[in-house]
């Protein structure tokens, strides 16, 4: 019999878990102690005014960003320890403007030691976008560059996926088809957080909202409206 000193993530592991967590900006405290545990296979919106700490918080829960104080567990363990596991979706589309999309997935594909083709295809279908389409993304509507940037966040199959303002600037249409991908991302038991300042696109997919202010989670509700 085989041993391993690797935990094994169970389904009773938390997608996250934050204990104490305080994130200073200088002398600023952009998160203030914030402790709190999300399961997997669901479907978080995270809310809250401008500067409330919504996308230093998704930053922190990534890894990408250092807590000054606390510790964050990304399905059980330090999220540096799980970057296969995660996507993630910044305000940077993170895109090369002069490749085709399929140029840019196959990329950031390689970058995951994947082997890219058909891998590559099943993302862009995935987001409603046309693989074969011949156009450098530096072409591309605000909303196909979205789009392509989700596909980019997807194309390992992550378990946990975190995005930061999907919809900014997608017209309704486009954003109401992205949500229901999350939302059948969701049904296949991915986990997501949505930092959004637009909840009514997600109503019908959210299952908790986490609402923030000044740097501290101050409710957790299943419906947006109060
Ligand atoms: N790198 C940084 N250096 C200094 N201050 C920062 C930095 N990043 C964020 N802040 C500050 O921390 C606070 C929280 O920022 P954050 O971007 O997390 O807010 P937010 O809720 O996502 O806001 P918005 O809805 O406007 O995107 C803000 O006051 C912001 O100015």
């Amino acid at each position: 019999m085989t041993t391993s000193t690797q935990p094994i993530a169970t389904e009773a592991t938390a997608a996250v878990s934050l204990k104490d967590i305080v994130k200073f900006f200088g002398r600023f405290v952009a998160l203030r102690h914030v402790s709190a545990e999300f399961e997997s296979g669901k479907l978080y919106v995270i809310l809250g005014d401008n500067g409330a700490g919504k996308s230093t918080l998704l930053r922190v829960m990534t890894g990408l960003l250092k807590p000054s104080y606390g510790e964050v567990k990304l399905l059980g363990e330090a999220p540096c320890e799980r970057a296969q596991r995660f996507g993630y979706m910044g305000h940077a589309p993170l895109l090369y403007d002069e490749l085709t999309g399929v140029e840019n997935l196959s990329y950031f594909a390689g970058l995951y030691g994947m082997d890219a083709d058909e891998k590559v295809k099943h993302a862009i279908l995935t987001v409603g976008l046309d693989p074969d389409l011949d156009r450098r993304v530096g072409n591309y509507s605000q909303g196909m560059r979205q789009r392509m940037s989700l596909a980019r966040s997807i194309i390992h199959n992550p378990d946990v996926l975190f995005l930061d303002e999907p919809f900014s600037n997608v017209d309704i249409k486009s954003a109401q088809d992205m949500a229901a991908l999350l939302g059948t991302m969701r049904n296949a038991g991915k986990t997501l957080f949505v930092v959004t300042h637009q909840p009514a696109v997600l109503e019908d997919v959210a299952d908790q909202y986490i609402v923030m202010n000044s740097g501290q989670i101050i409710e957790r509700r299943k419906e947006y409206k109060a």
